[in-house]
């Protein structure tokens, strides 16, 4: 169908609910958007305009990206509207996250040939390596060169501990060197680095600085450095995940996938697979075959995806980023439900209760990290969930920045009692009922809630 002013669809789906556009006359190069939220179960009118953007330009803008997500979407394309609250912010976290993305490639690589970089373990057996620290220290050293020191609160998952240990400092060094070569790159990325390299005490400075307890008041920055440490030393999937928290509300998330594959098939693929195929297929600049980093800022019903910044050309901000939506599939045969690799995570056996309940048919999708939350934002999935054993204290940082980047997208994130998450509470995600449930559409979020307790009474979770 063309685009022009009389054939116009616009295929927004699901914004929590229905949109559609009214007198789409009155604007004839943009239009104006009406949505209602049943979040709130009252009519929440949010009437924004966007310009709109050819399909012809968004072919020249993205030759290479072929993914499903955008080949249902792409009639038309929107672009942001003016910069606004939080939008510097966005920015700079946008450009330490691919920073961050290509330091842990570079780590990740190392570790697939075993040059470098051991893999440690921390007091509760869980992996760490240098990319963890490595990562926290190079985004908290941006944000505090960008925003002043005084002005930036961070609560991140790694403690300087281990690293200043007396027998560490083959570690220290390493994470030194790693740090210091990531942030010489910096102006690739349009940010400014050091004017000489970072000394070791700058860097657990850095990385000691991540202590915020967070809370209800105020403002800081939830940091996952790796989410997904095991998928990252196997080789496979994992993230970077950013996201600042005003008041106890996720205001803006920012995820980077680095290993994120262009067709959302290849995700079940081992990943071993897809190592073979990009050494068969070289990567280019800018081409969206592996690898993006989404974003969205609370409040504006749009989350956005760039693909991973390659260094042979400045990141260009925001051009290269295109609109990312949920899947409108609400059949419950037809939708497909990711769920944490591990079992010793999330309990398979009762999400595959659940699922035969709900009458989901499909596989499910066992991936690392909060890619899970990248998947149900793209549009490549539709259920997430999550049901760790009793006793287990979900972490904020491990869900923040996916949880805005859904709700943005369309979709929904609640608890397994429906209530919304807590960010408001200090570290831990306190007073979650049971599990996490994310979807793309309300519609097979509330027949999973519904059939949770059903499941929950018949199990032995
Ligand atoms: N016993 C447990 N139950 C539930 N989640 C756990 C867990 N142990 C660790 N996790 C969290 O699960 C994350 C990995 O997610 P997934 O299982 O979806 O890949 C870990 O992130 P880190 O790797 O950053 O520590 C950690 O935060």
């Amino acid at each position: 169908m063309p685009l022009n002013s009389t054939t116009l669809v616009f295929r927004a789906p699901n914004i929590l609910g229905q949109t559609r556009i009214t007198n789409p006359k009155k604007f004839p190069a943009s239009i104006s958007v009406e949505t209602w939220f049943p979040w709130s179960m009252k009519k929440t009118h949010q009437k924004r305009c966007f310009p709109i953007v050819s399909q012809l330009k968004f072919d020249q803008n993205y030759p290479s990206f072929s993914s499903s997500v955008m080949e249902n979407e792409r009639n038309l394309v929107l672009t942001s509207p003016g910069p606004d609250k939080y939008s510097k912010e966005l920015d700079v976290a946008v450009r330490a996250v691919q920073m961050a993305c290509s330091l842990c490639q570079k780590v990740q690589e190392s570790l697939i040939l075993k040059t470098s970089s051991p893999v440690l373990s921390k007091h509760d057996n869980s992996p760490v390596t240098v990319a963890d620290w490595s990562v926290q220290a190079t985004v908290s050293w941006i944000l505090s060169e960008s925003f002043g020191c005084r002005n930036v609160s961070i609560l991140a998952e790694e403690d300087v501990q281990s690293l200043s240990e007396p027998d560490s400092s083959a570690l220290l060094a390493s994470v030194v060197k790693t740090v210091n070569d990531c942030l010489a790159e910096a102006p690739h990325f349009g940010l400014k680095g050091p004017e000489t390299p970072l000394g070791s005490s700058d860097v657990l400075e850095a990385i000691s600085r991540c202590n915020s307890t967070g809370g209800h008041i105020g403002r800081f920055w939830a940091l996952d450095p790796v989410d997904g440490t095991l998928g990252f030393v196997r080789g496979d999937q994992y993230a970077v995940a950013l996201a600042l928290i005003e008041d106890g509300e996720v205001v803006l998330g920012v995820l980077g996938c680095p290993n994120y594959p262009m067709k959302k098939e290849w995700l079940s693929y081992h990943h071993r697979y897809h190592r073979i195929i990009s050494k068969l297929t070289p990567t280019t600049s800018e081409s969206w075959d592996k690898g993006c980093v989404i974003y969205a800022r609370k409040g504006r019903g749009e989350a956005w995806m760039q693909p991973l910044h390659r260094k042979n050309k400045p990141l260009s901000w925001p051009n290269t980023a295109i609109p990312v939506r949920v899947s409108s599939v609400d059949n419950p045969a037809l939708a497909t439900f990711c769920e944490p690799v591990e079992k010793s995570n999330s309990s398979h056996s009762f999400t595959a209760g659940l699922a035969h309940t709900v009458g989901l048919r499909k596989e499910p999708l066992r991936v690392y990290s909060m890619v899970k939350y990248a998947a149900i934002a793209r549009g490549d999935a539709e259920i997430y969930m999550k049901f760790a054993r009793t006793g287990y204290k979900e972490k904020i940082w491990d869900h923040a920045a996916g949880v805005v980047i859904i709700e943005e997208a369309g979709g929904v994130v609640t608890d397994a009692g429906g209530s919304r998450l807590d960010f408001s509470k200090g570290m831990f995600l306190e007073g979650l009922d049971r599990g996490i449930i994310a979807c793309g559409g309300a519609k097979l979020h509330e027949r999973i809630i519904g059939a949770v307790d059903a499941s929950w009474n018949s199990s032995s979770l």
